[in-house]
């Protein structure tokens, strides 16, 4: 794969071409202090200081140094452990931000060049990407392990590679639909720009609704393709992700390089480069789901192997309970 087919697939390149046929995005260049801060993992987790008082997590701290104070004088009387950090502010993206949200009525979905942070919606107060504010967003962007591969590692299978990092980075703020149907989300394999496959794009579950209106949506996918994407789309091999509206309407969502770190979600990347068997799958039944390819909560939440943070943890509480029950007898 070649750098330029990786560029074209940043949500800042195509965008503006195919902004009929997709959702409502405004889109903003990030000042490179942002995207340093976004880098940085070397300090303590700080938010930015927002200047319009709107903050991610209500109940925190708000002052930095009432809780470095706590900190010192709980813990240590070395004065070196003072942490010497203060927290970033951004104002001007901030306010630039807050207008965007405001004209796209209130509520986004963010994304970076080409990823959005999926994984880090457990941290939200809403569980969901949905943001209205710079701190919730920032929130989410400084959590997402998603994003460190748009930051450092985009072009690592491409076989021009010259940079990390792409010269700009991105923020798309995307209208907020609530009412997204995860069944009618799907992704299609384009190969020598012939459509040759569409999968259903939540392989965890199985829609019987589908199973109806699979050879429509085949059809109206088909000929979106033909019509708004195969001539303007200047690669060869890509995938692109659409939406399928309860009126029969396609909406582009996102495109992908071929391979790589793209997920051939119901097919696998042998059978779509030999094209064997490909056409269109959808789960067909409760037995032929496939478990998560992402979850949405870090691995060492439910990790619980030997030497694992949960074991440590149970080993102690079970140590501390012998030692109270031996106190007692
Ligand atoms: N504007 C929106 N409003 C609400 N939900 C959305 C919106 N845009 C996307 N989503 C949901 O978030 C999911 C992930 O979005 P998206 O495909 O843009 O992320 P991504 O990081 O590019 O994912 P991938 O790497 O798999 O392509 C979508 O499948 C959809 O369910």
């Amino acid at each position: 794969m070649k750098e330029e087919e990786v560029n074209r697939c940043q949500i800042q390149e195509w965008y503006p071409k195919f902004k009929s046929v997709s959702i409502k995005t405004l889109i903003h260049e990030l000042p490179e202090p942002f995207v340093e801060y976004l880098l940085d993992d070397s300090g303590p987790f700080l938010l930015p200081i927002s200047i319009t008082n709107e903050d991610a997590l209500p109940n925190r701290v708000h002052n930095p140094h009432e809780e470095e104070d706590y900190q010192v004088s709980e813990g240590s009387d070395d004065e070196s452990e003072q942490p010497s950090s203060s927290p970033p502010s951004f104002p001007k993206l901030e306010l630039e931000i807050k207008e965007s949200i405001k004209t796209l009525g209130g509520a986004i979905f963010p994304k970076l060049n080409w990823s959005a942070p999926k994984d880090a919606s457990w941290i939200s107060t809403t569980g969901t990407l949905r943001c209205t504010s710079f701190s919730e967003i920032a929130l989410l962007f400084k959590s997402s392990d998603s994003l460190v591969h748009d930051l450092c590692h985009a072009y690592d299978s491409c076989s021009d590679k010259t940079s990390s990092r792409p010269r700009s980075f991105f923020l798309a703020l995307r209208k907020w639909y609530p009412s997204f149907r995860p069944d009618m989300e799907f992704r299609c394999f384009v190969k020598g720009q012939h459509l040759i496959g569409i999968s259903q794009r939540e392989v965890t579950t199985f829609y019987p609704v589908l199973m109806e209106k699979k050879d429509d949506v085949r059809t109206l996918i088909h000929e979106f393709f033909s019509n708004k994407i195969r001539s303007r789309f200047d690669s060869e091999n890509y995938t692109f992700d659409v939406y399928v509206t309860g009126d029969d309407r396609v909406k582009l969502m996102d495109f992908n390089p071929w391979a790589a770190f793209t997920l051939p979600l119901l097919f696998t990347w042998e059978e779509l480069d030999q094209e064997i068997e490909v056409d269109m799958r959808i789960v067909e039944s409760r037995r032929e789901v496939r478990p998560g390819l992402k979850t949405a909560v870090p691995y060492d939440y439910f990790d619980t192997s030997p030497g694992s943070g949960w074991d440590q943890f149970l080993r102690n509480v079970g140590e501390e309970e012998l030692t109270h029950q031996n106190r007692g007898a």
